[in-house]
């Protein structure tokens, strides 16, 4: 398996993740035009490294593609030649870019999935939206999918447009809880708190929650409601964040990261 960009935050994250669930590290190829960055990248997982796309996909059955959205355009038609002659399977971490791009890109007949994974990965905790092409075999689907699951969990969707949807839900996610934890850190620091003791404890809470919530027959509604007992502190504070608009706040701020996907998928196709 060879991922062009490999040392970079995504397919760093995948890869690391695959490497640590037991994958076979000599397997894997990932290229990078940044030598010191990639060789770092290599003696730190154990994969073969190399700065030669072409010669690197020489022989590959799967090709990754996790280059930033801006330069797929232009690492696609540098590949193109030997990946329509020999079709292996393409599958492409980016974000924005519609599968009909990557078709005119590197010519048509060659099986491409879409998957949307997330820095999780690294931990084992991720989560991957995949979406498949035309022409993909269900054996190269399930290539995939083990790769997703090496890493957490897969999600399949039917439709193109719901990639859009995992972007705003679980690509872009953590983001969205790491801001805030940062928020928290830096609240509890300016009430007075250290703030190596704020950073213990709010990651500590976040993580405690997140395994609470997955682990647990009720929704999080229940155990939101199993901290807040009345007239208590927690009703205080989740009232604060209910009148401040935080529910409509989270659901526009997803809607922007879906309607940028959408907005990239027009500035991009080209
Ligand atoms: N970060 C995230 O949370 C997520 C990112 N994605 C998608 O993953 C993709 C990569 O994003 P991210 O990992 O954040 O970006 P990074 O910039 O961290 O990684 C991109 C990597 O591509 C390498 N690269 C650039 N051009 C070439 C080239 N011509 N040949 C080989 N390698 C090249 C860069 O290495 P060098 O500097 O050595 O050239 C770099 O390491 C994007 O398309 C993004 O949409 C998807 C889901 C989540
Ligand atoms: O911010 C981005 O565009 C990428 C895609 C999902 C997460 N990071």
């Amino acid at each position: 398996m060879v991922f062009i960009g490999g040392a970079g935050n995504m397919a760093g994250a995948v890869i690391g993740g695959m490497v640590a669930s037991g994958y076979p590290a000599d397997k894997i190829v990932a290229t990078g035009r940044d030598k010191e960055k990639l060789k770092a990248f290599c003696d730190r997982t154990g994969v073969h490294g190399s700065t030669d796309n072409l010669a690197a996909i020489e022989h590959a059955d799967v090709v990754v593609l996790s280059v930033k959205p801006q330069v797929m355009k232009e690492l696609c038609e540098s590949i193109a030649e030997k990946v329509s002659a020999r079709k292996p399977l393409v599958i492409t971490l980016a974000a924005g870019i519609p599968l009909a791009a990557y078709q005119r890109w590197l010519g048509a007949g060659v099986p491409i999935i879409r998957a949307m994974p997330n820095t999780p990965a690294l931990v084992g905790t991720g989560v991957t939206g995949l979406y498949a092409g035309d022409g993909v075999t269900d054996e190269q689907k399930s290539v995939a999918t083990q790769m997703a699951d090496a890493v957490g969990i897969a999600l399949w969707v039917e439709q193109e447009s719901g990639i859009d949807q995992v972007i705003a839900v679980s690509g872009s996610g953590p983001a969205y809880y790491f801001q805030f934890m940062e928020s928290m850190i830096d609240a509890a620091e300016k009430a007075g708190m250290d703030r190596a003791d704020a950073e213990r404890l709010t990651l500590q809470t976040a993580l405690g929650a997140a395994k609470l919530a997955v682990a647990a027959d009720v929704d999080v509604a229940q155990l939101k409601r199993n901290v807040m007992s009345p007239n208590g502190t927690t009703e205080r504070a989740v009232k604060r964040f209910q009148e401040g608009g935080l529910p409509e706040l989270v659901a526009q701020a997803m809607g922007d990261c879906a309607a940028r996907a959408a907005e990239m998928a027009k500035e991009l196709d080209k």
